[in-house]
């Protein structure tokens, strides 16, 4: 499968030439925005302080170099940032702390208030790229089982199946996100609804996890050879081996492109065309921005349906669920703050608020994008470059990978041309059958025909 010719992934749900044509339109724009203008290439979160759900006392940090975040000093803030709190939603002006505030009944997610002034650090995200950092073991096994079993739905075909409630954590009472009872009800009553719905959640998930891992395997610290490098055999065993891993990156690359079309809608109607203001003190890095930012929704709009079936929570049985579905969401996100990685917790918080932000204007047709936040807005673009590196890095890992077995492939036929002795031939014949199976299949073009 993975050495189909031509075609990268299986797709039945997103439209997979939409996104290779906006992949070769947006990959040089993208870091005009997330590397090149203040207002997309600094974040604001709590970083440090905010309590974790899961469990108490965890001093499970990682203490690893890679691990360490540098903030910003007070006279290294960007002036657009100091001023954002202009942009806040007025109620939301006097706020004091930096904590996870639920916001809103829209919110998908839990946002740290950038008007804050306590608790919140600056951080330059460009200066704090998302790579390897040696975070793993039995912590991050944990959070990522947490996430999955708490917070991701069993979603069976069959209509009869009773309990289609996540896990066994809600059922015995041990997950710290407790349901209502009204909420507990609407998953007794309704276990075979908004199975589309409950596939979308698990697949943000596992195409965020599967996007992260593209991430480390393309930024791979090589301890032995004190290098960066990519690493090809780790990338095949966290994602490569598993066609859903795959898929599902391409999943969220379609849900935040989709979002992107939304904006660009709602840019179009606004008259002013300015809900935004990327930097208001100076004019020409406002407008430079705005250009960039423009430029991508439009890209985005040139395709504007690359989600086939985007008909989310239609009906009315399906919207009951919402409120639960979006409980999840919003679950999953505090969760960020039990990684015991700060680097990692930095870009698990910001994505999650990504996608967060794709859902509430995908799902809530009301939003507007001036209702949004601007760390809202910031996380959703950076987000969006990051799916974009996870796109990019599936197909140089594949091609890679077709490089290598052809290589094999190759040193067995100059093996065979140098008649090396019979039972060498025959020993690295059955070393290599496997890639030589491979090799036939790709010669005679039979996974096309399949
Ligand atoms: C929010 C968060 C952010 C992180 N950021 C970083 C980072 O920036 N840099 C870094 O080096 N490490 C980061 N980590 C750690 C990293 O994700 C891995 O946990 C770590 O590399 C150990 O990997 P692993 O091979 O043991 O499996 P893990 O990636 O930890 O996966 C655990 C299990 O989940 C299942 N699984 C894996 N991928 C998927 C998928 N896509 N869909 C469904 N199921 C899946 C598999 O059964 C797997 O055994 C982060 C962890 C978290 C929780």
């Amino acid at each position: 499968y993975l050495l189909l010719p031509n075609v990268a992934v299986r797709q039945t749900e997103v439209d997979t030439d939409a996104i290779h044509r906006m992949q070769s339109r947006v990959r040089t724009l993208l870091p005009v925005l997330t590397e090149g203008s203040d207002y997309f290439s600094y974040y604001k979160l709590n970083l440090y302080q905010a309590e974790c759900p899961l469990w108490e006392n965890d001093n499970a940090m990682c203490s690893s170099q890679g691990c360490a975040v540098d903030t910003l000093e007070e006279n290294e803030i960007p002036n657009v940032w100091k001023s954002l709190s202009d942009f806040e939603p007025s109620s939301k002006k006097n706020q004091t702390r930096c904590n996870w505030e639920h916001n809103s009944q829209l919110d998908y997610c839990y946002v740290d208030e950038v008007s804050s002034k306590q608790d919140c650090v600056y951080v330059s995200l460009a200066k704090n790229p998302e790579r390897f950092t040696g975070y793993s073991g039995d912590h991050t096994a944990a959070i990522w089982r947490s996430i999955y079993e708490q917070n991701c739905f069993v979603v069976s075909d069959d209509e009869n199946t009773e309990g289609l409630k996540s896990n066994a954590f809600y059922k015995s009472g041990m997950s710290p996100f407790q349901l209502s009872p009204e909420e507990d009800d609407v998953l007794s009553i309704l276990p075979s609804v908004a199975c589309e719905e409950k596939r979308m959640l698990n697949k943000i998930i596992s195409g965020f996890h599967a996007s992260i891992s593209s991430h480390i395997c393309e930024n791979y610290y090589d301890a032995d050879q004190n290098r960066w490098t990519k690493n090809l055999e780790w990338w095949l065993t966290k994602v490569g081996n598993y066609p859903d891993r795959i898929e599902n990156i391409f999943f969220n690359y379609a849900l935040l492109h989709q979002a992107l079309v939304q904006i660009a809608d709602q840019l179009e109607k606004s008259e002013s065309n300015i809900p935004l203001s990327f930097c208001p003190d100076n004019q020409a890095i406002d407008e430079r921005t705005r250009n960039a930012f423009e430029l991508l929704v439009f890209y985005a709009k040139q395709d504007s349906k690359v989600i086939v079936s985007s008909n989310f929570f239609a009906d009315e049985e399906s919207q009951k669920f919402k409120e639960t579905f979006r409980k999840h969401f919003r679950d999953i996100s505090r969760i960020m703050d039990c990684v015991g990685c700060d680097k990692c917790r930095l870009w698990g918080k910001l994505q999650i608020t990504g996608y967060a932000t794709a859902l509430k204007l995908l799902l809530e047709p009301n939003t507007q994008l001036s209702d949004l936040r601007p760390s809202e807005i910031v996380a959703l673009i950076n987000t969006f470059d990051r799916i974009s590196h996870s796109v990019q890095s599936t197909f140089w890992f594949q091609l890679r990978r077709r490089a290598d077995l052809s290589v094999k492939f190759l040193q067995f036929l100059i093996a065979l041309s140098f008649k090396a002795p019979t039972r060498e031939i025959l020993s690295f014949f059955a070393e290599q059958l496997w890639y030589i199976f491979y090799a036939i299949l790709y010669i005679c073009n039979v996974p096309r025909l399949i």
